[in-house]
């Protein structure tokens, strides 16, 4: 199934949680679910901190893709975008903040529920549940910005 990752274009597919051109990477797909949002994946057994647990910083990578994702659906449908090809809007994280309430399982599919619940023109806070085997394991909270389509280009293409 397509997330908004999708709708990103090639220089902003390329990250490590989320961008579907990145083979190394988690390859995360955010999408609506009802008034939130979803994303679901199964970490493998190298993504272990201890045998049967899954590596916390696994976890905050995929709550803070998922947190950017969300906040692009979002800005999308605050500004009417209809997502087409590489128009979806642009985020970035400015602020991530993860409690980790129970050690998460490994070996079952996790689910990350993610909440808008700030939006403005250009800043969106999403409020993240992470579960497996249905128990709440994680939390997380992500600020994402919105950024220009130049964000991360060269200034000057010529000095590089
Ligand atoms: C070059 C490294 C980044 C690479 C990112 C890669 C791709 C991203 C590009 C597009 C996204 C497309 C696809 C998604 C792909 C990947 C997801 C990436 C997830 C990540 O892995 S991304 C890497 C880590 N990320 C950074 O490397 C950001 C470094 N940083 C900056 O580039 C600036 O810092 C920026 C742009 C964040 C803001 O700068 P700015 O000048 O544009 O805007 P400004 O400062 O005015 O803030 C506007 C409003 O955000 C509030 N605000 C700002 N910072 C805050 C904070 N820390 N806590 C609470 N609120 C904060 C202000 O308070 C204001 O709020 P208000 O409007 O309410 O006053």
């Amino acid at each position: 199934m397509k997330g908004i990752q999708d709708y990103y274009p090639d220089h902003f597919a390329q990250c490590y949680g989320c961008g579907r051109l990145n083979e190394h990477g988690h390859q995360i797909k955010t999408n609506w679910n009802g008034a939130e949002t979803i994303t679901k994946f199964v970490p493998k057994t190298y993504h272990t901190a201890i045998p049967g647990f899954v590596y916390g910083g696994l976890l905050a990578s995929l709550i803070d893709c998922h947190g950017t994702g969300s906040a692009a659906l979002a800005l999308a449908k605050a500004k009417n975008i209809v997502l087409d090809k590489s128009n979806a809007p642009r985020c970035v994280t400015a602020s991530l903040q993860v409690k980790y309430l129970k050690p998460t399982p490994i070996g079952s599919e996790i689910e990350i529920k993610g909440i808008i619940s700030e939006i403005t023109e250009r800043k969106v806070k999403v409020s993240c549940e992470l579960f497996a085997d249905d128990m709440l394991c994680v939390t997380g909270e992500v600020i994402a910005v919105l950024v220009p389509d130049n964000f991360g280009k060269p200034k000057n293409a010529n000095l590089q």
